[in-house]
């Protein structure tokens, strides 16, 4: 195992700067993911730590040990492709074993530690098998067996599971974690598909055209996320245009821009929330699953009578999108919830001021 260090980098081709700036710290055994839209420097960070990039600038360590600018092979990281990369005419066997021969190691041992990771990864009963002749799965496994077979420190997976269906995406999700913890391998993970970086990591650092936003626990950065890139980018969100109107003890007030009107509303003031130094342009922000719905005024704060547009039924999930005097606020509710949800009807949206958050916009306009 061992923690990874990325100071300062920027790597650049030519012109085009895939990434800057970059500093993170992922730690010994930790499941870390970058996530991120297409182009943003995912693939370009990852390529770095495996050494087949070399920064432009900046450190990149493993512990205290300054790795910048030593060759992929000695580096001792396992990597997964998003292809697999694997060799179609050779059997399973010989893929997985490809590592090792490289490495001289001798064909007991060999034999040996081809078969452990064949069962680990349940493909002991296709070791004569010729690669071409597996499924999807079958071959992302041989991928991740040939990359765990020589015991790297560090595990890297670039998008492992983009060519598969979403059923075998679910199974495959599952057996790299199991895994991940078994192995106890620090392990990093590129995906643009924010589920799976919710659901799998231990940590997340978003990124938007080579910059890291946010680097957090998935409910970090679910909950708490520091702007509106981040905020659109995980999941579901309401963002209005606002401005800060008045800082009063545990209260601010805004005025948040609702289509043709201005509301006033009051937003908790705890650290999270709203952090007065922010300058330039901010949203308020609110995810459909905090916004209540009312079928008659409720007599709460922050609540904004409109009609409902549209509704959605996911089964356990109902999403209504209401319409404020021309701002269309989306709102989820369980499917237990007794409101009534016809189109057309008039109805009363509260928005809870612990619920809000006011961010930063780096996005351009968030309406
Ligand atoms: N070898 C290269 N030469 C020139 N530009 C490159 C090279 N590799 C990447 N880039 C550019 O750097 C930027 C970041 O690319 P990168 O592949 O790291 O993004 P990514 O987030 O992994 O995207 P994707 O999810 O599409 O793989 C892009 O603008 C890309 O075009």
């Amino acid at each position: 195992m061992a923690s990874i260090k990325i100071e300062n980098v920027q790597k650049a081709f030519g012109k085009v700067v895939a990434v800057d700036h970059l500093n993170l710290e992922i730690k010994d055994g930790e499941f870390f993911t970058f996530l991120g839209p297409s182009g943003c420097g995912k693939t370009t960070t990852l390529r770095m730590i495996a050494g087949f990039y070399y920064p432009t600038k900046g450190v990149v360590r493993f512990g205290d040990k300054d790795m910048t600018r030593v060759p992929p092979e000695k580096r001792n990281t396992g990597m997964v492709f998003q292809n697999y990369a694997l060799f179609p005419h050779m059997t399973v066997f010989e893929n997985v074993a490809y590592g090792l021969r490289v490495r001289k190691v001798g064909s007991a041992a060999l034999k040996t530690r081809v078969q452990d990771v064949l069962r680990k990864v349940r493909l002991d009963q296709y070791s004569d098998r010729q690669v071409s002749q597996l499924s999807g799965g079958q071959q992302q496994r041989v991928a991740l067996a040939r990359a765990l077979v020589i015991e790297p420190e560090i595990l890297l997976l670039d998008e492992p599971l983009s060519n598969l269906d979403a059923k075998l995406r679910d199974e495959m999700r599952s057996e790299i974690l199991r895994l991940q913890k078994e192995y106890k391998i620090t392990t990093i993970y590129v995906t643009h598909d924010q589920a799976e970086a919710l659901s799998m990591s231990d940590r997340i650092a978003v990124f938007n055209f080579g910059v890291c936003h946010q680097v957090g626990t998935p409910s970090e950065i679910y909950n708490e996320p520091v702007n509106d890139f981040v905020a659109g980018f995980i999941g579901e969100i309401n963002l209005l245009p606002a401005e800060v109107d008045k800082i009063e003890n545990s209260q601010v007030t805004v005025s948040a821009k609702t289509g043709e009107d201005t509301k006033k509303l009051v937003v908790h003031n705890d650290p999270f929330n709203f952090n007065p130094k922010n300058e330039g342009a901010l949203a308020l922000s609110i995810r459909p699953e905090s916004v209540k719905l009312h079928s008659e005024p409720a007599g709460r704060q922050n609540e904004f009578r409109g009609k409902v547009e549209n509704v959605e039924f996911f089964g356990s999930l109902v999403n209504a999108t209401v319409n404020i005097d021309g701002m269309l606020l989306q709102a989820n509710m369980l499917n237990n919830v007794k409101t009534n949800l016809q189109p057309g009807a008039d109805v009363w949206a509260e928005l809870p001021e612990d619920q809000i958050r006011i961010i930063p916009v780096v996005s351009g306009d968030p309406a």
